[in-house]
C-alpha cells in the first residue's frame, strides 16, 4: 500500500462530501442566528469542529463497522485494505481530539451541544446502531443539532430559526436513515443487528420513512411562515420537496437508489436554507 492510496484512503474514511455539508449547516445555523459578521472567529470554529467531527464520526463508525462492511460494501478503505482497522481508529481520535479543541473556544452552550454530540458519535456504532429506530433518530438528532450549534456558537445569537431547520433536518435525515437500512439489511442481519426493517419488516419501515417525510414535507414552508425566509425559499424547496417525496417513493422498489437520490434533495433544501436567509438579508438592507 503506498503512501498516496492510504491517504486517500483516510480521507475516504472521513466522507468529505458529509464533511462539508455538515460544516455548512453548522454555517447556516450561525447564519440564521444573525453573527456570521459580529463573531466570524466563532463560526469558523464551530465550522471547523463540526467538520473533525464528522470525519470522526465516519472514521469509528467504519472502523466498529469492519465486518459488516466486507459484506454491505467491500470497497470501503477498511474492507479493500487501503487503511487498517487501528489505523482508521488512530485517524479518529486524532479527529475527535481537533474537534474538542476548537469546540472548547465557544460559548457553554455550543461547548454542552459539541460534548453530547462527539460522546453520541464514539457510542453510536456500538451501543445504538441495532436498537430498532432508535440508531437512526441519534444520526437524524447529530444532523439536526448543527444548526443548533451554530446558533450557539453566537453569544448574540437567536435560537429560534435554527430551532426550526434542525426539526426539518433531524426528520428527514431518520427517513433516510430507515431506507439506507433497508438497503443494508443482509449485512445487518449477519451481524446480528435488530434495525428496524429487521424488526418490523422492510415494507412497514419504508412506510414509516415516507410517512415521515410527508410531515417534514407538510412542514417545509414553517421557515418562510415563521422564521421570516422570503420567497426565494419556497422557491427552492419545493423542488427539494418534490425529489424528496419522489425518492422515498422510489426507496419502495430501489433502496440504493432512493436513498441517494433522497440525499440530493436534502443538499437542495439546505440550500433553500441559504436562499431564504440571503433574501431576508437583502431585503432589509434595501
Ligand atoms: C423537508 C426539509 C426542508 C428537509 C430539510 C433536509 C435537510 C436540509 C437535511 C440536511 C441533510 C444534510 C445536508 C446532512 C449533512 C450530511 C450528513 C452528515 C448526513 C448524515 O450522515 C449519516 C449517513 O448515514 C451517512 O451515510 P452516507 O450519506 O451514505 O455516507
Ligand atoms: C456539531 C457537532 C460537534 C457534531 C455534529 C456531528 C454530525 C453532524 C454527525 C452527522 C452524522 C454522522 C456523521 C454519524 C456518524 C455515524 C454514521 C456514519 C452513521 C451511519 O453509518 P451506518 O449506519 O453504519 O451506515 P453506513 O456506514 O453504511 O453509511
Ligand atoms: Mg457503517
Amino acid at each position: 500500500m503506498t503512501v498516496g492510496e492510504t491517504g486517500r484512503g483516510l480521507l475516504e474514511l472521513t466522507r468529505p462530501i458529509n464533511v462539508i455539508a455538515a460544516s455548512v449547516l453548522t454555517f447556516i445555523g450561525s447564519f440564521v442566528a444573525g453573527g456570521v459578521s459580529e463573531e466570524p472567529m466563532a463560526v469558523v470554529a464551530a465550522v471547523a469542529a463540526t467538520g473533525l467531527a464528522v470525519g470522526a464520526g465516519n472514521a469509528i463508525n467504519d472502523y466498529f463497522d469492519r465486518e459488516i462492511d466486507r459484506i454491505n460494501q467491500p470497497e470501503r478503505a477498511i474492507p479493500r485494505g487501503a487503511v487498517s482497522p487501528h489505523g482508521a481508529l488512530a485517524f479518529s481520535v486524532v479527529l475527535f481530539a481537533g474537534s474538542v479543541a476548537l469546540a472548547l473556544t465557544l460559548p457553554l452552550l455550543a461547548i454542552g451541544i459539541a460534548a453530547i454530540n462527539l460522546l453520541a458519535l464514539i457510542a453510536y456504532t456500538e451501543f445504538f446502531k441495532g436498537l430498532p429506530g432508535l440508531g437512526n433518530a441519534l444520526v437524524a438528532y447529530l444532523v439536526g443539532s448543527t444548526f443548533l450549534f451554530g446558533a450557539a456558537a453566537i453569544d448574540s445569537g437567536e435560537i429560534g430559526p435554527a430551532a426550526v431547520l434542525f426539526v426539518l433536518s433531524a426528520i428527514a435525515t431518520l427517513t433516510r436513515e430507515i431506507i439506507k437500512d433497508v438497503e443494508d439489511i443482509e449485512g445487518d442481519r449477519e451481524e446480528g443487528l435488530q434495525t428496524l426493517p429487521i424488526a418490523i419488516g422492510e415494507r412497514r419501515a419504508l412506510s414509516i420513512a415516507a410517512i415521515l417525510l410527508v410531515a417534514a414535507v407538510v412542514a417545509s414552508p414553517v421557515p418562510y411562515l415563521y422564521a421570516d425566509f422570503g420567497v426565494a425559499y419556497l422557491l427552492v424547496v419545493a423542488p427539494a420537496d418534490a425529489i424528496m417525496l419522489a425518492a422515498a417513493y422510489e426507496s419502495f422498489e430501489n433502496p440504493t437508489a432512493g436513498q441517494s437520490h433522497l440525499k440530493y434533495g436534502m443538499f437542495l433544501a439546505a440550500l433553500a436554507f441559504i436562499v431564504g436567509r440571503v433574501a431576508l438579508e437583502l431585503s432589509l438592507s434595501v
